[in-house]
């Protein structure tokens, strides 16, 4: 289906000769907030990683909206307005939150900073801290900020709550409700209050197998994700 934001069919995946996601499918609808939860190994960031290029899929199909994305580099993939959100919350540690930003906009061509500021009032006064001394919050806030640069159509965002204090990740949450007005997001979580508050839908991955798609509000509880953690 062409107005498919995404859809991962078959996927298999692997680094070198150890392969990890086996026959994975999944697909995101516009708008829609997926989350995939699993054991630390069960795959997902390599689910996440195939979506946005950094690792070229052994087999299986990925296309949004109609187009292929397998081949394609993690730059075009990004340019296609699907932006990923690393675990690892890499930012450029030697230049001030003003410069990060700055190469946002150079990539994204999108010079407009006041949505980012709307979500992320605090990088206002961090301006011009360099992005090293941030706490982890704070860099988080960053690199969903820079994200959201050039009004992406889908974001993937992996583990975005991890070491979080309590308040900012009911912030977080209150971002991606914000934000699936305008973009779909894949959300990779272990806190399972926190994305079954918010998702449509939840992927459940265990040794690089889908376990479970949960689609109805009733199912979508921690109750039932916690046998897949
Ligand atoms: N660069 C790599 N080279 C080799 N193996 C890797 C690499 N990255 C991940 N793996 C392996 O692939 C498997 C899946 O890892 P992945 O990071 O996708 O899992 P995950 O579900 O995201 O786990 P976590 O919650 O711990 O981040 C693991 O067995 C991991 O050791």
């Amino acid at each position: 289906m062409s107005n498919q934001i995404l859809q991962v069919q078959s996927l298999d995946a692997s680094y070198g000769e150890s392969k990890v996601l086996f026959d994975v499918s999944i697909a995101v609808q516009e708008r829609q907030v997926v989350g995939c939860v699993g054991r630390n190994g069960a795959g997902k960031s390599t689910l996440l990683k195939s979506i946005a290029g950094f690792l070229q899929p052994r087999a299986g199909t990925i296309t949004s909206e109609g187009v292929d994305l397998v081949g394609r580099t993690a730059f075009a993939i990004a340019g296609m307005g699907i932006k990923y959100v690393p675990q690892d919350k890499k930012v450029f540690s030697d230049l001030t939150v003003r410069e990060n930003l700055e190469l946002g906009s150079y990539a994204s061509g999108d010079y407009n900073w006041d949505p980012v500021l709307v979500f992320f009032p605090k990088l206002k006064v961090l301006m011009d801290r360099k992005a090293g001394w941030l706490s982890g919050g704070e860099r988080q806030m960053l690199m969903i900020g820079r994200a959201i640069l050039g009004r992406p159509k889908l974001l993937l965002i992996d583990e975005p709550t991890e070491g979080l204090a309590p308040s900012i990740v009911s912030h977080l949450k209150d971002v991606f409700r914000e934000l699936r007005k305008s973009a779909a997001l894949v959300i990779v979580e272990q806190n399972l209050p926190m994305i079954c508050a918010i998702a449509d839908k939840i992927y459940a991955l265990n040794e690089g197998r889908l376990m479970a798609e949960l689609t109805e509000r009733e199912q979508i509880t921690p109750e039932v994700c916690e046998p897949y953690l």
